[in-house]
């Protein structure tokens, strides 16, 4: 570790803290990540998911893996160095961002996911903070849950921060997959479109709550699968119809709410892949450059070509064919907006339930919060602390009255649909004028799980 200058500290995670150091050999800017835990032997080192996984990536949207030093039983990682996390961009932002921007990062990311899928992996602790950024780049970070598809079931172990949780893996199924980071990715696209997370909930039970407030609850025709799950642990769904995404986020496109709708399908098999979310037409104005051609002069290639590195996988469907958006929208149950919904813009999140959540780490309030996720120890917490006896109780206990609560008010802006084009490495952007975020947004961000 001598060779590196720690100059500040960066991030606070459930593993570790993260620094930027220099090289002092070399001058290079990288980030350091000490892992809390101490490690005594290699062997212990070499098997940790994080090490394991990121080995293997070799992709541009994905924080590289440079080093990684174990010195006085303490594991240090070194990664590439990004300036910032998409929360960190989203908590301060008074504008919203533009289509343009969230397309350019999306895409970026969508490809990143296409590459740790098509590895055999899945990252299941997709978020914001998650997502780092250096100017027009994004990359996926921490693969401290990542999981081998290929690895068997069930995963029991606790997973992924709270807003951002599929269903599936809310509802205690042990064979969830690499979906679970598509509808994080619903998610996480939504809340960059209205800077407010969509789902969140501030227990298990209340997640499934808000989800169903948004989406509907789930019916036999959306998710057959869920409703045996749920009778499976003795939970009743709440009852509530849903309503309109483009009513939640307004300045998203038609194409972008339909994504995201897709996205955030009750059943994971309805949503897409990394790969088909890339041929959706939301990206029709994006263009892949190959990395070979990546310090060359851009050249616009038409979308179908230049999407071929990410998309030439056996079984990718185009999604022209795959998605059409009268299928997507038919995805929404109800289009009637739900009275818990329409009481008013949800300034500050009630947090009091924090308190009954075990799986909650309870942070100091703020503007807008990250989420975290619990203690170390609760990651690798078995269903003895957070297993299904635990969870189905806690949801089959749900006093669904109790649960209401308002998400916000649908702001009456403009759908916002912009010719925005961006062209990878040239960083060039047209933007439109972005729309003003009322004053005196109050959010407090608390996730984990
Ligand atoms: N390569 C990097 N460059 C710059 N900042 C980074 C880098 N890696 C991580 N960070 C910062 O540190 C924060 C925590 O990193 P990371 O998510 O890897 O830690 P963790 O202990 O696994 O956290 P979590 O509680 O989310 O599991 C990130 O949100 C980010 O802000």
């Amino acid at each position: 570790m001598e060779r590196y200058n720690l100059i500040k500290e960066v991030g606070d995670g459930s593993f570790g803290s993260v620094w930027r150091a220099i090289n002092k050999q070399t001058g290079e800017v990288v980030a350091i990540k000490k892992m809390k835990k101490k490690y005594y032997s290699w062997e212990e080192c070499v098997n940790l998911r994080e090490v394991k996984s990121l080995r293997k990536m070799n992709h541009p949207n994905i924080v590289k893996l440079k080093e990684v030093i174990r010195e006085s039983d303490i594991l240090y990682f070194v990664f590439e160095y990004l300036e910032c996390n998409l929360y960190q961009l989203m908590k301060d932002k008074q504008k919203l961002f533009s289509e343009g921007e969230i397309r350019n990062w999306c895409f970026q990311v969508f490809q990143g996911l296409a590459y740790i899928h098509r590895n055999g992996y899945f990252h299941r602790d997709m978020k914001p903070e998650n997502l780092l950024v250096t100017k027009d780049i994004i990359k996926i970070a921490d693969f401290g849950l990542a999981r081998e598809i290929s690895s068997q079931p069930p995963y029991t172990e606790y997973v992924s921060t709270r807003w951002y949780r599929a269903p599936e893996v809310l509802l205690q199924s042990y064979l969830y997959g690499s979906k679970v980071d598509m509808w994080a990715m619903g998610a996480i696209m939504a809340e960059l479109f209205s800077l407010r997370p969509l789902f969140p909930g501030v227990s298990e039970a209340d997640e499934i709550y808000k989800i169903c407030s948004v989406l509907g609850s789930p019916t036999t025709e959306s998710w057959a699968d869920g409703l045996k799950l749920a009778r499976d642990i003795n939970y009743q769904f709440p009852q509530l119809a849903g309503v309109q995404l483009s009513s939640l986020i307004p300045s998203a496109s038609v194409d972008a709410i339909c994504l995201i709708t897709s996205l955030c399908s009750w059943d994971p098999c309805k949503r897409p892949t990394a790969s088909e979310a890339l041929q959706h037409p939301f990206f029709q104005s994006c263009f892949y450059i190959p990395p070979s051609l990546r310090t060359r002069a851009v050249a616009r290639t038409p979308p179908s070509a230049a999407t071929r590195g990410a998309l030439d996988q056996p079984g990718v469907k185009r999604y022209s064919s795959a998605f059409n958006n009268s299928m997507l929208l038919n995805n929404f149950t109800s289009p009637k907006l739900h009275p818990s919904l329409a009481s008013g813009v949800q300034r500050k999140l009630n947090m009091d339930g924090i308190k009954n959540d075990n799986s909650m780490k309870t942070t100091k309030q703020s503007k807008y919060r990250p989420p975290g996720k619990n203690s170390p120890t609760s990651i690798n917490m078995g269903r003895s602390t957070h297993g299904v006896s635990e969870t189905a109780e806690k949801l089959a206990n749900m006093s669904v009255g109790n649960r209401r609560q308002s998400i916000g008010q649908p702001r009456p802006s403009p759908p916002m649909k912009t010719g925005v084009n961006w062209i990878p490495e040239s960083g060039n952007y047209m933007l439109r004028p972005t729309q003003q975020i009322p004053n005196g947004r109050t959010f407090i961000r608390k996730v984990a799980g």
